[in-house]
């Protein structure tokens, strides 16, 4: 760890957590930086909320410890929830009531003057744009108005250290690109944001360090530029719609992937034209006709697919 746990604002060492037999994560080691996104990655299961959960104190961990905003998580539990927010799959917002009252009834559990509990609700409802749907019942507000009041809701207490647990799942592109806007306002501000999510172009918009759960370990950890360049040069996919062609464009060209069932052929290359027209020569030569050629340069998806299925791809990745 090269930054000193004092700027740290969330720091966990050898975090373990198992469910029955189920070894859910297996050594956990996180150093968050203040004031900066830091994105949890992983497939559906692999432990994100778990982890969510063990650092805002709603579980405890197996094993293994961890300080957030500078407390030490099974010594000073307290501590560690007056600095924090929590918003996610396990939302406050409650449906019955509007989402000023909603925003009052935190106010309240924050022991807000009934004067400043109703500036800091209209302020918040304004920035989340919210103002107009302010006396509704939160239940008939979108999926992207629910998760801007339940952030809303959240920042009420003013925390530090924000938890967002899948923010933008299910959302619209649009409500997903407010919610990107609401998060870099939070880091401009000076708030610590921990992110997990589905979704790795959000973890490259966002995130200024991305760490990948998989196997109940941390598979790999850093800037998107750093997790892109684990996987090496781009590849060409070269599509048939003839298995007679498919057949002889294997046979003719070296360092392919072949899928069956797809008819389609996966090449490492850099992209470079003439990498490209060495491919197209050579299945010329073959007589073999693609249907659908397409060159992709290496993107975060690579990355997570490379880390998160199994050896064999790994072992691609890393070569
Ligand atoms: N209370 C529990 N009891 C038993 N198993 C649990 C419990 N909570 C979670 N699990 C299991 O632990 C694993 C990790 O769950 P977790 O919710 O942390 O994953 P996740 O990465 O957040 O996934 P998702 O994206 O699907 O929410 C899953 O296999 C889940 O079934």
């Amino acid at each position: 760890m090269t930054t000193t746990s004092h700027a740290l604002a969330i720091a966990a060492r050898g975090l373990h957590k198992a469910y029955g037999e189920k070894k859910v994560l297996d050594g956990i080691d996180l150093a968050v930086p203040r004031g900066t996104v830091f994105s949890l990655l992983g497939p559906n299961g692999a432990g994100k909320t778990t982890v969510v959960k063990i650092l805002s104190t709603l579980i405890p961990a197996d094993g293994g410890q961890a300080q957030v905003a500078g407390h030490d998580l099974a010594a000073d539990p307290q501590a560690v929830r007056a600095a924090i927010g929590v918003t996610g799959q396990f939302s406050a917002v409650d449906g019955l009531i509007t989402g000023e009252e909603n925003m009052l009834l935190m106010a309240d559990l924050h022991h807000l003057s009934r004067r400043e509990g109703r500036r800091t609700a209209a302020e918040l409802l304004e920035r989340f744009d919210l103002l107009a749907a302010a006396k509704k019942p939160a239940a008939t507000y979108s999926g992207g108005m629910k998760r801007r009041l339940d952030i809303a809701m959240t920042l009420v207490g003013n925390p530090r250290i924000i938890f967002l647990d899948e923010p933008t799942t299910g959302l619209d592109p649009r409500s997903r690109h407010t919610m990107w806007t609401i998060v870099r306002e939070l880091v401009t501000d000076g708030v610590t944001v921990f992110l997990t999510t589905q979704y790795l172009e959000e973890a490259d918009q966002l995130a200024h360090r991305i760490a990948v759960l998989h196997d109940g370990q941390i598979a790999a950890e850093g800037t998107a530029d750093e997790l892109k360049r684990l996987v090496p040069g781009g590849h060409v996919r070269l599509r048939f719609a003839d298995p007679a062609a498919y057949r002889a464009a294997a046979s003719a060209l070296r360092e392919t992937t072949p899928d069956d069932e797809s008819l389609t052929l996966r090449l490492p290359t850099n992209g470079s034209q003439r990498e490209l027209r060495a491919i197209l020569d050579q299945l010329d030569s073959a007589g073999a006709e693609a249907a659908e050629l397409t060159v992709h340069t290496p993107d975060l998806d690579d990355v997570f697919f490379a880390l998160t299925s199994g050896t064999h791809q790994m072992a691609e990745a890393t070569r």
